[in-house]
C-alpha cells in the first residue's frame, strides 16, 4: 500500500486541520497509509513582528510547498486564507473541501457584544482587515496588536489587558471550542472575512493522478467555486498584505455566484465596497476587482505602498 506523506505545520490548528482531512479520505476507502510530518515554516519562528512586514502570508506555505515539490512530502493541507494567490508550478489544488463556517468573531471578556463593548475598549488582533472595519463600525475602540496561534491568543486573552479578541470562527470550530468561548459571530457586514476564510485547500503535486483522484472525491463544488472568483479578486487587487482587502462569496439558489469585496485604508476612514453575482468565479472576482478600483482603491493602494516603501 503506497505511503501518502501529510506535511503540516506544528500548530494545534494545524495538525487538526490535516488528521481531518486524512479522516475523510480514509472514511471514502482510499488504499493509501498516511504519515504526518511536522514543518516548522518561517512564519512560524517569526513572532516579533507584524507579519506584514516581513513577506506575508506565503510564509507559512512556502516551505511546505518546498518540501512537496522535492518530494519530502506527498501533500498538504493548508487555510486557504494563507495560500498566495498563486502557486508554484508543479502544484495544484487537488480538492477544496466543504467550507467551516466563514464569519469572524468576538470573544469577549465581559461577555459584551460588539455594539455594547465600552467607548475605549481594548480590541485585540493583528489584522489590518479586521482593524479596519472594525474602527470603521466602532473609531471609540482601540485595536492592540496580538499574535500567536489561537491558542496562545485565547491565553492573552486572559493575561493581558485586552478587553476582547477577534478569532475566525473556522478555526475554532475545527478545534472544538466555538461553543465555549465565542461571544458574537459578526455579521459580514460588520467585518467581510479574508479571501478564503473558513476553506481549506488540499495541495499536491500536479502529476500525482493517483492521489489527485482520491483529493477530488473530498471536493465540494460550491465551496471550490465561490473561493475562485474571491481569489481572483485579490489577485487583481495585489495589494500584498499593507492594505485591508476583504472578499466573500456564496452560491445563491439560482447558482450564481453571489460576491461581496472590500478594500479600506488601514484606519478605516475610507472604504470601497461591492457585491458583484455571475456565473464564472473568475469574471465575477475580475469584475468586483474593477468597480473598486474605479471607485478609487487602485489609488488607495497605490497610496499605502508608497508610504510603506518611505
Ligand atoms: N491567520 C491565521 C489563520 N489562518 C486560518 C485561521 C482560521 C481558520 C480559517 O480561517 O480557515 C487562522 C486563525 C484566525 O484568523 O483566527
Amino acid at each position: 500500500m503506497r505511503k501518502i506523506i501529510v506535511g503540516s505545520r506544528r500548530s494545534k490548528l494545524a495538525l487538526t486541520q490535516t488528521n481531518l482531512v486524512i479522516e475523510q479520505l480514509k472514511r471514502l476507502g482510499a488504499p493509501f497509509e498516511f504519515e504526518v510530518k511536522e514543518i516548522v515554516t518561517r512564519g512560524d519562528k517569526i513572532v516579533n513582528v507584524t507579519l506584514s512586514k516581513v513577506g506575508g502570508k506565503g510564509l507559512f506555505v512556502k516551505e511546505i510547498e518546498q518540501a512537496m515539490l522535492d518530494s519530502e512530502i506527498d501533500m498538504a493541507v493548508h487555510s486557504m486564507k494563507d495560500m498566495p494567490a498563486l502557486l508554484p508550478k508543479g502544484l495544484v489544488i487537488g480538492c477544496v473541501p466543504l467550507r467551516e463556517d466563514h464569519r469572524d468573531v468576538l470573544i469577549s471578556k465581559q461577555k459584551k457584544t460588539f455594539a455594547d463593548l465600552p467607548s475605549g475598549a481594548i480590541i485585540g488582533t493583528s489584522s489590518l482587515r479586521r482593524s479596519a472595519q472594525i474602527l470603521a463600525k466602532r473609531p471609540d475602540v482601540n485595536i492592540k496588536w496580538i499574535r500567536g496561534n489561537i491558542d496562545t491568543r485565547l491565553a492573552k486573552l486572559e493575561s493581558e489587558a485586552y478587553d476582547a479578541i477577534i478569532l475566525a470562527a473556522a478555526g475554532l470550530v475545527r478545534m472544538g471550542w466555538a461553543s465555549d468561548v465565542i461571544t458574537e459571530y459578526l455579521s459580514t457586514d460588520v467585518c467581510l472575512p479574508a479571501v478564503g476564510q473558513g476553506a481549506l485547500a488540499v495541495e499536491c503535486r500536479e502529476n500525482d493522478d493517483e492521489l489527485r483522484e482520491w483529493l477530488q472525491k473530498l471536493n465540494d463544488v460550491n465551496t471550490e467555486r465561490a473561493v475562485r472568483a474571491e481569489r481572483a479578486f485579490l489577485q487583481q487587487m495585489e495589494g500584498g498584505c499593507q492594505v485591508p482587502i476583504a472578499g466573500y462569496a456564496y452560491i445563491d439558489e439560482r447558482n450564481d455566484i453571489v460576491l461581496t469585496a472590500l478594500v479600506a485604508s488601514p484606519d478605516g476612514k475610507e472604504i470601497y465596497k461591492e457585491m458583484v453575482s455571475g456565473t464564472n468565479p473568475e469574471e465575477v472576482g475580475i469584475q468586483a476587482a474593477a468597480l473598486l478600483s474605479e471607485q478609487g482603491a487602485k489609488a488607495l493602494i497605490e497610496r499605502v505602498k508608497e508610504e510603506m516603501n518611505r
